[in-house]
């Protein structure tokens, strides 16, 4: 589905990326881990296209992701953050609906899906709360509702359970497990916790002084 080939990715004359193979294939549920400062962030931003590589090849479905539009490629990739990211001011309908607007979906079919997913995540009687009324593990799944509202076929996730306590980032990362499952939504997961990731069935990626190795068990 995306395949990163011969990246180099520079700030200044720092290269955090150099040289990099990356692949995810259609239906993969993947964990990204690296030590703080490797570059785990900027391998994201490269593939929703929030920066440029300097050097190198990256494609989505084959096709370079420089000739598609951030529009098209950002309905196709999902993301959620470990801030969470809703908007403070709308409430819980209000900041997942924002992504049906964005891609012109008529209202009613707009609130029949933020009904569907927020009985999905288990918010169903949310819909109006403010995120500041939402605990973390709330504001998480709103978040996770809203990047999933255009049934996008990439997730990725940068640190998601960076903000929550340890059960509630399980219930999170069990959240996730089961929509890659039922929606066959292809996921891409940065995270630190060794635990969480001993749990889950997921393709480890590793990243490394500048370079991706993918984790083999044999
Ligand atoms: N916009 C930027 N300008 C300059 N340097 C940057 C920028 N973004 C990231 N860096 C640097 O690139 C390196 C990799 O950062 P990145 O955020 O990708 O790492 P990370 O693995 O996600 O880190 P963490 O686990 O701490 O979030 C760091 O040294 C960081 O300071």
């Amino acid at each position: 589905m995306i395949q990163m080939s011969k990246v180099t990715k520079r700030y200044g004359s720092d290269a955090v990326l150099q040289n990099a193979d990356f692949h995810l294939e259609t239906g993969d549920f993947a964990v990204l881990q690296g030590r703080s400062g490797s570059g785990k962030s900027s391998l994201l931003k490269l593939l929703y296209r929030e920066t440029e590589a300097d050097e190198g090849d990256i494609r989505f479905r084959q096709i370079p992701i420089s000739q598609i539009t951030k529009h098209v490629l950002r309905r196709e990739i999902g993301m959620v953050f470990q801030s969470f990211r809703l908007i403070e001011q709308k409430n819980v309908f209000e900041n997942i609906a924002l992504a049906g607007k964005a891609v012109g979906k008529p209202i009613e079919e707009i609130e029949q899906q933020a009904k569907l997913l927020l009985e999905r995540v288990g918010l169903a009687d949310k819909k109006d709360a403010f995120p500041n009324s939402l605990s973390g593990g709330q504001q998480q799944r709103v978040a996770i509702a809203r990047a999933l509202f255009n049934k996008p076929s990439l997730l990725l996730a940068d640190e998601p359970t960076g903000n929550l306590d340890k059960d509630t980032a399980a219930d999170i990362l069990k959240l996730l497990e089961e929509l890659h499952e039922e929606e066959k939504t292809t996921m891409l997961l940065v995270t630190h916790d060794e635990l969480l990731l001993k749990q889950m069935h997921a393709k480890i990626w590793t990243i490394e002084d500048g370079r991706l190795h993918e984790q083999v068990f044999s």
